[in-house]
């Protein structure tokens, strides 16, 4: 440890993503004496705007990549430290920055989100998505790309199956169904005509009460395609740092070397066994393709179904990875199965004085039964600000409870340009058996899934404009008996906002 302290705060923030700025927002405007560093990496912050809160829980915003001195000229006593944390001193309360300064703390507040878990780390054929940087990185390799594979089948791989032009995607995914992050098997049925059609088509509604579907074979493929237009242009480089959130990619163009519509191809139920080179793929005993179409791509892809292909470069949408490494040597973090930092229900660590929040951390207080962490930056904003007000109580030495937004999951967001809500356990996380799924589908319009546990509402899935979201987020708040509505309560006819008025 360098033997120099700069200075002594009584807050360090690490991260200026979504977690560390609305942290430090909140810090700064409770406790406007108390001085603030913000040490982050990157030279730029996120910046939460338009926010807009939507229903007791939902809320929907725009994040903004701003210059750290934003924020310095709005809080007179925040620092902006720009230099990545190298090491963390729980003992003597102090972090040592890449550049060698040291600074104390009083109360600390870890917030350094993640970074892509990526299927193969050092391969340079293999990408993964987070960053400005790495987003710019992406669309540099697309336009010149005939080709892509997309492993993952979560909310990266769906923005970029559906956004991505003028090159084929080849997507392979674990499960039966796409998108199984966020939804089921009928609603990704919902969702597939998308990626062949510009038009949704309208229908009559339709209404069943438990939904069955038909699953693609292990193995089996589907391909879609599509004609688009394309989009424009948008912002330049900046340092690596915090990660993108929606609409990321209406700033950039995500356009392959080719003159020709969209075509997916989507392989369901495989994982990767192998990436190789031509070379490589020649010596391997697995290899099916013919010699002579060996050669014609930079890099092959072996999946677990038997099948190889051929393409420019693979995006691994696979998940995240929680940036924990500078701070647990020398300390002793109780850190999460998934990587992430333990915190209780007061953000805080298992270090003393040291709180975390957003992607970096894990929940570990007893969960109410309607809300799960996922890593998104709802909840980024929502455990940093939650985190901020838990420093600030403890300093002011006042009570806190944990904030009702920790009370019902909920989430807005857009695939396939419908608008997707999600409530409560959406997909019956947890549940067992003890679930009954109420279903209306529309095609091309609309998809509504309601979760029923013991006669409650306790899930949710909308998709399209189904103008159903507050109802059934006070159905779920409420744990109203819902057992004599029976079907009634999806039928189209009824206005089920006047029905439980
Ligand atoms: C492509 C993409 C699309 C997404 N779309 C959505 C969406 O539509 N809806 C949604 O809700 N969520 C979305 N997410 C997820 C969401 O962006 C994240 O959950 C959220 O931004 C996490 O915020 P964070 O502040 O915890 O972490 P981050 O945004 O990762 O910020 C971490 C900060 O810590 C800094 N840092 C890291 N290590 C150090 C260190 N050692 N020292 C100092 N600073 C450090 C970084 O530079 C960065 O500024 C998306 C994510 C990606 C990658
Ligand atoms: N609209 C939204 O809300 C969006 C949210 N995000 C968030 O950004 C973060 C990163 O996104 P994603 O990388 O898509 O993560 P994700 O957590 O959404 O999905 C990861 C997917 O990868 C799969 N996977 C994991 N390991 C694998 C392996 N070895 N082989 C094959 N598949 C594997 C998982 O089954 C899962 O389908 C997530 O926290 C996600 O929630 C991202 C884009 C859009």
């Amino acid at each position: 440890m360098a033997e120099r302290q700069e200075k002594t705060f009584k807050f360090v923030i690490v991260g200026g993503g979504i977690a560390g700025v609305t942290c430090v927002e909140q810090l700064t405007s409770q406790i406007p004496s108390g001085d603030v560093a913000l040490i982050t990496a990157g030279p730029h912050i996120k910046a939460v705007t338009n926010y807009k809160q939507v229903s007791k829980t939902l809320e929907e915003f725009d994040v903004e990549e701003k210059p750290s001195s934003v924020l310095e000229e709005k809080f007179p006593n925040l620092t902006v430290i720009h230099s990545a944390v190298k090491s963390l001193h729980t003992e003597t309360h102090s972090v040592e920055t890449a550049d060698g300064r040291v600074f104390g703390y009083e109360k600390l507040c870890i917030c350094s989100g993640g970074r892509p878990n990526l299927l193969m780390k050092e391969n340079p054929y293999v990408l993964g998505i987070r960053d400005t940087d790495s987003a710019q990185e992406f669309q540099k390799r697309l336009c010149k790309a005939k080709r892509i594979v997309v492993v993952g089948n979560g909310g990266i791989a769906l923005e970029l199956v559906y956004e991505v032009e003028g090159c084929e995607v080849i997507w392979a995914v674990k499960d039966k169904a796409i998108g199984n992050t966020f939804f089921d098997a009928g609603a990704a049925q919902f969702l597939i005509p998308s990626l062949e059609a510009d038009k949704p088509e309208v229908a009559a509604p339709c209404k069943r009460t438990r939904y069955t579907t038909e699953e693609p074979a292990p193995g089996a493929s589907q391909t879609f395609t599509a004609d688009r237009s394309s989009r424009g242009h948008g912002s330049g480089p900046t340092e690596p740092g915090s990660a993108l959130g929606p609409d990321w990619h209406e700033g950039i163009a995500l356009r392959g070397a080719q003159q020709v519509s969209r075509r997916v191809s989507v392989e369901y139920q495989c994982e990767v066994e192998k990436i190789l080179t031509s070379e490589e793929l020649l010596n391997s005993p697995q290899q099916t393709l013919r010699p002579e179409s060996v050669g014609s791509w930079p890099v092959y892809i072996q999946l677990t179904n038997g099948k190889t292909f051929g393409c420019d470069f693979v995006v691994s949408a696979t998940g995240v990875v929680p940036n924990t490494e500078p701070f647990l040597h020398g300390n002793n973090f109780s850190v999460a199965n998934d990587g992430g930092l333990q915190v209780d229900d007061h953000m805080m660590t298992s270090e003393p004085d040291v709180y975390a929040a957003g992607d970096v951390c894990t929940a570990c207080w007893k969960h109410s039964p309607l809300w799960q962490q996922m890593r998104l930056w709802t909840q980024a904003r929502q455990m940093g600000w939650y985190a901020g007000r838990c420093m600030a109580a403890e300093v002011l030495s006042e009570p806190i409870e944990l904030d009702f937004c920790f009370e019902l999951f909920s989430h807005i967001t857009k695939f396939f340009n419908y608008k997707v809500v999600l409530l409560g356990k959406f997909n019956g996380q947890g549940l067992g058996p003890d679930q009954e799924l109420l279903v209306r589908c529309t095609k091309g319009q609309e998809y509504v899934k309601v979760v029923v546990s013991g006669g409650r509402m306790v899930g949710a899935v909308l998709i399209g404009e189904t103008d159903l979201e507050e109802t059934f987020e006070n159905l779920i708040l409420n744990q109203m008996d819902l057992t004599p509505y029976g079907e009634e309560l999806l039928n189209p006819n009824i206005d089920i906002e006047d029905y439980f008025d």
